[in-house]
């Protein structure tokens, strides 16, 4: 029937409901659970959450580091919510704000044995929502009847699954002429993925020889440093030089990626900064937060590339990390092009980090 939504349609759905504070019911083969992000939970439904059974938050083993709470499960903790935690324990436990001010206090007991795969499923939706990867899961008996009594969406984990870690496949939606500063024989591609996720662009500079290997460039999406001329980072100047640069060559293919913050959202990415005023460097503040450095799939760019009729670039980075995906892709890097703009006294420590911790070229 092809009126029901599929689970590219339901999971789209499901990162809706989570970022609403709506709860998910996530559903394996013989079990099932009521999933709600921590971020967006209220003091009404964590009561009615508590009537259900006993929940706990599921939080990433990076997070669970950070407050000492034993990963039982490898990549991730499941913490008992004691009976008298309220909203904020929840809160203080999914967001490192306050780490510092206010300590959490005891130790947390995390749960071993049974299943984490569940628990596992809500916090790869919470990042995809660009939610904080803390979500509060309560065992429910009957799924199904549960999520259609209640109008709730309800994910099957194995159909699930291989959605997570797979990109969807991106169609272009229009492109138009769009003269620029660089260049005015600039055009503007839209690319919107299957899965209802952010829509990525390019913009191609001239007519690029599709035979040749093309001056390209994966800028990924910073609002701050592109729109704000944030000093604190170097992607404002980077992306004027690229295009700069493809201007002057005449010909050139710059992917805006709307991967913003390394892929973990604009939220989450000034929840980044406040930490980073607090003493902690960029991959130590994506840590706490319970990220990884970068979660960024920069094979979608490949995608793009590919789809445009490129299959060799001359690439404009410092990131070896992209050389060795556009490789691995199929999309040959027969250059890299240095690409060393911006730096100022505030972004100085930023960049020395990259270096030193993420393997920037320098
Ligand atoms: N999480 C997080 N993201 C940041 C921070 N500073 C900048 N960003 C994001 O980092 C990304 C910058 O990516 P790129 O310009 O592709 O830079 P890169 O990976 O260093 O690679 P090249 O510039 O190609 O050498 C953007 O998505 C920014 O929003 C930060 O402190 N924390
Ligand atoms: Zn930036």
């Amino acid at each position: 029937m092809s009126l029901l939504p599929d689970i590219n349609e339901l999971l789209a759905r499901a990162r809706a409901d989570l970022r609403m504070g709506v709860p998910v019911i996530l559903q394996g083969e013989d079990e099932a659970a009521l999933a709600v992000a921590a971020e967006t939970l209220t003091a009404a439904r964590l009561a009615d959450l508590r009537a259900l059974g006993a929940p706990v938050i599921a939080i990433t083993g990076r997070r669970a580091d950070t407050l000492k709470a034993r990963a039982y499960d490898g990549d991730l903790a499941r913490v008992a919510i004691p009976g008298d935690a309220d909203l904020e324990w929840i809160r203080a436990v999914a967001d490192p704000a306050d780490d510092l001010i206010a300590p959490m206090k005891g130790p947390l007991s995390s749960q071993r044995g049974g299943s984490a795969a569940l628990h596992r499923l809500a916090i790869a939706l919470a990042k995809s929502a660009r939610l904080l990867p803390a979500v509060v899961v309560v065992p429910v008996t009957d799924g199904a009847g549960f999520a259609a009594e209640y109008g709730l969406t309800r994910i099957i984990h194995k159909l699930a699954v291989p959605h997570l870690g797979a990109r969807s496949p991106l169609n272009e939606v229009v492109h138009a002429r769009l003269p620029i500063e660089a260049s005015e024989a600039g055009r503007l591609h839209i690319y919107r993925p299957e899965d209802g996720a952010e829509e990525h662009y390019a913009i191609e500079i001239g007519r690029p020889d599709r035979a040749k290997p093309v001056l390209a460039r994966l800028h990924s999406a910073c609002f701050t440093g592109d729109v704000m001329g944030s000093l604190k980072c170097d992607c404002g100047p980077q992306l004027r030089a690229a295009l700069a640069q493809m201007g002057e060559e005449g010909a050139g293919i710059l992917l805006y990626l709307n991967q913003e913050g390394r892929g973990i959202g604009l939220a989450n990415k000034m929840r980044a900064y406040s930490l980073q005023d607090q003493g902690f460097d960029t991959v130590e503040a994506n840590h706490r937060l319970g990220f990884e450095d970068d979660e960024r799939d920069f094979r979608l760019g490949a995608d793009i590339l590919r789809a445009l009729g490129f299959s060799a670039v001359r690439l404009l980075t410092n990131n070896p990390k992209k050389i060795a995906m556009m490789e691995k892709t199929g999309i040959a890097v027969a250059e890299r092009v240095p690409l060393k703009v911006g730096e100022t006294a505030h972004n100085r420590g930023y960049l020395a980090t990259k270096a030193k911790k993420s393997g920037h070229l320098l």
